[in-house]
């Protein structure tokens, strides 16, 4: 998937072709402010509050704490993307704002706006940094408390739509009894598994920083003890032997080095039972040479792997590179299963 610019007449899209519009300020003076603007509107409340139906920009703005000229500016830019619809003095939000950034829809982005937008942003100044000296942020070592928890509700907020496909796809044997989930969070995977496979328990492996926000989350899903954290560390911890039919990793690989996922998947493989798979779910890093494993040469993947760089020193990997570490620790490589829901995302899988 890709970001183009879509021309809105003839003669914009001549300017376009013969490279007369200096494009570079569209991505670095316009997509920053679009950005900025997004998180914002759903940080300060205002999709809730003309969702209550307040909707006039002097409503909205009495209801958010607002300036009025400022919030007119913003429900501007916002209704240009699509946000809201504009008629009679009227703000209503469309089918894009009600399905994602409503606080208490299933599948709402909501705590990943919050957690972009009060964490993540600042983080990016940092950018030019991390390109002088190749140090990401390490972001797991130096989060407070009240950070820990807009992570972790974000990890939920964007497995919303995720799971349930996770839940449909994930290539694992119907008669699994046990799952470990590494760097599992809010479990939500492990939760789509175990509505699909009826003996399926599973075990939910985090930081304890992660698991004290977690839980409660995790608890919402109403799965009693079939699903459990456990505190620990995957760099350190040993994962036992002949334990586990489905071990997944999702969205923790990013954070570690190739060396790192390779001890990992080591383990990994000494704790799966005969028969059993090994998922690491990832935005997957598209090869130099365009090569992706049938994933796609997203946008997405290599801005992604841009980002967890900067935040993680790590970054994405590309299949090839992920099935390396598999293949190395025994195990036969099998499918690889890509979203429709999540462009430049796919499970990568192999077996005992
Ligand atoms: C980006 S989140 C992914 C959460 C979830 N697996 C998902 O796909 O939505 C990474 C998770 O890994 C956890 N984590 C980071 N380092 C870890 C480590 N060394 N051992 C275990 N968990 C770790 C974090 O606390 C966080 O919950």
């Amino acid at each position: 998937m890709r970001l183009t610019v879509t021309p809105e007449n003839l003669l914009e899209w001549i300017a376009l072709k013969i490279n007369l519009v200096p494009l570079p300020l569209l991505h670095a003076q316009i997509f920053p402010i679009v950005g900025k603007a997004v998180l914002e509107a759903a940080d300060k409340g205002v999709f809730e509050a003309v969702q209550r139906g307040k909707q006039t920009v002097d409503e909205i703005a009495t209801d958010c704490r607002l300036h009025p000229k400022a919030l007119g500016e913003l429900l501007g830019l916002l209704t240009v993307l699509g946000y809201f619809r504009y008629r009679g003095g009227r703000y209503t939000l469309t089918r894009l704002s009600s399905r994602w950034l409503l606080k208490n829809n299933d599948e709402s982005v909501f705590g990943m706006m919050l957690f972009n937008n009060r964490v993540v942003w600042p983080w990016l100044d940092q950018l030019g940094n991390y390109l002088q000296t190749g140090e990401g942020i390490q972001y797991h070592d130096h989060l407070t408390t009240q950070q820990w928890a807009y992570y972790q509700q974000a990890m939920l907020a964007a497995t919303g739509t995720e799971a349930k496909e996770f839940g449909r796809k994930a290539p694992v044997p119907k008669t699994a009894t046990l799952m470990l989930d590494i760097g599992g969070s809010h479990g939500q995977h492990a939760v789509a598994l175990c509505r699909r496979i009826p003996d399926l328990q599973a075990i939910i492996l985090d930081l304890p920083q992660a698991i004290e926000q977690a839980a409660p989350l995790l608890a919402r899903a109403g799965m009693g003890d079939r699903i459990r954290h456990q505190v620990g560390n995957a760099l350190t911890d040993d994962f036992g032997e002949n334990r586990y039919d489905i071990v997944l990793m999702s969205s923790l690989a990013h954070h570690f080095s190739d060396e790192q996922n390779r001890e990992v998947a080591r383990k990994v493989a000494k704790a799966l039972k005969p028969g059993g798979v090994y998922i690491i779910n990832e935005f997957i890093r598209p090869e130099v040479d365009g090569e992706s494993g049938g994933v796609g040469t997203s946008l997405v993947g290599s801005s992604m792997d841009l980002f967890y760089g900067l935040t993680s020193t790590a970054g994405n990997y590309s299949v090839r590179e992920i099935q390396s570490w598999q293949t190395a620790a025994g195990l036969s490589l099998s499918k690889v299963k890509t979203y429709l829901s999540i462009p430049g995302r796919a499970m990568v899988v192999a077996k005992k």
